[in-house]
């Protein structure tokens, strides 16, 4: 099976080109295991399906490192935005995208190489009920500055969906071991039934959000985007900071803006191609 390495701000996955590999035998969740695998595998938060669709240019699957699939990703977005553009799959420099959360349209940028360097992303807009996110309650409510407690420690927290679900947590100073020990008890907190994405953000300004994240599925990881959205609309509700905002991400910046005028969340950032190969690994049929 031949792959391609790519990463958004350090948030690897392993992409296949599904015009040219055929995967439909294949028992996905457990191929997604075996090849995020970064001892015995290629290694990457997960693996992205670049495929054709019947609604849109492109359709794109994700599968976290550990086999469950996620609904959307805005760092796999911008990567295979990059990966159709350089490898030739269209030459417009926008198109659409079909995800199990929706349908979206990136815009690539490209740089003197005539490569793609930037991609802007229109990520929709964002839902908050319990049902849309979906947490336990009353389906219509919202979760706003609400309180959680774990382990003895109370954190505020507001639920976005991006078309997968968020709980953005308020804190005074972002500490890798919070993420690390929180993370995972939240992720698997009875409120939310499909388990959650976990971030912590600190806000440093009205433009700016210090930013890390445990993400349902793959762990701690260097960069969310659809997470990086959801820290922006929360902390711009809570009149933390104005619709445009920098995240800053264990690898990198972000530029989110959340547009009044259509209430769509838009994302700016770069992709990353790192390599390319065959893996030769057993691949586990269904
Ligand atoms: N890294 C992604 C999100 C990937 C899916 C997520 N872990 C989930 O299960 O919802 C991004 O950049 O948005």
């Amino acid at each position: 099976m031949k792959f391609t390495k790519l990463h958004g701000l350090g948030n690897d996955y392993v992409y296949v080109n599904c015009f040219e590999e055929d995967l439909s035998r294949v028992d996905l969740p457990e191929l997604a295991r075996r090849v995020s695998d970064r001892n015995f595998g290629i290694g990457g938060d997960g693996l992205i399906l670049i495929m054709p669709s019947d609604r849109a240019d492109f359709r794109m699957r994700v599968f976290n490192n550990d086999g469950s699939e996620a609904k959307n990703c805005g760092n796999g977005l911008r990567c295979v935005s990059k990966y159709v553009y350089d490898h030739g799959l269209t030459q417009q420099t926008t198109f659409t995208v079909e995800t199990l959360g929706g349908t979206v349209t990136p815009v690539v940028s490209l740089g003197a190489d005539g490569k793609v360097d930037q991609v802007t992303i229109d990520m929709g807009e964002p839902r908050f009920e319990r049902a849309a996110i979906p947490m336990t309650g009353i389906p219509e409510e919202q979760v706003r500055e609400e309180v959680i407690e774990v382990d003895g420690t109370s954190f505020t927290m507001t639920a976005v969906s991006m078309g997968n679900p968020h709980a953005i947590l308020f804190v005074d100073e972002v500490k890798e071991e919070d993420v690390r020990h929180y993370g995972p008890m939240i992720e698997y907190h009875e409120w939310f039934p499909e388990r959650t994405n976990v971030e912590f953000i600190q806000i440093l300004n009205q433009e700016e959000i210090l930013f890390r994240v445990w993400e349902r599925g793959s762990g701690v990881t260097l960069a969310c985007g659809t997470g990086a959205c959801a820290a922006a609309v929360a902390a711009h509700l809570s009149g933390k900071t104005g619709r445009k905002v920098t995240v800053h991400l264990a690898g990198g910046d972000l530029f989110i803006e959340w547009k009044e005028a259509d209430n769509r969340v838009y994302m700016t950032g770069p992709a990353t191609e790192v390599f390319s190969g065959t893996y030769l690994g057993e691949i586990p049929f269904k």
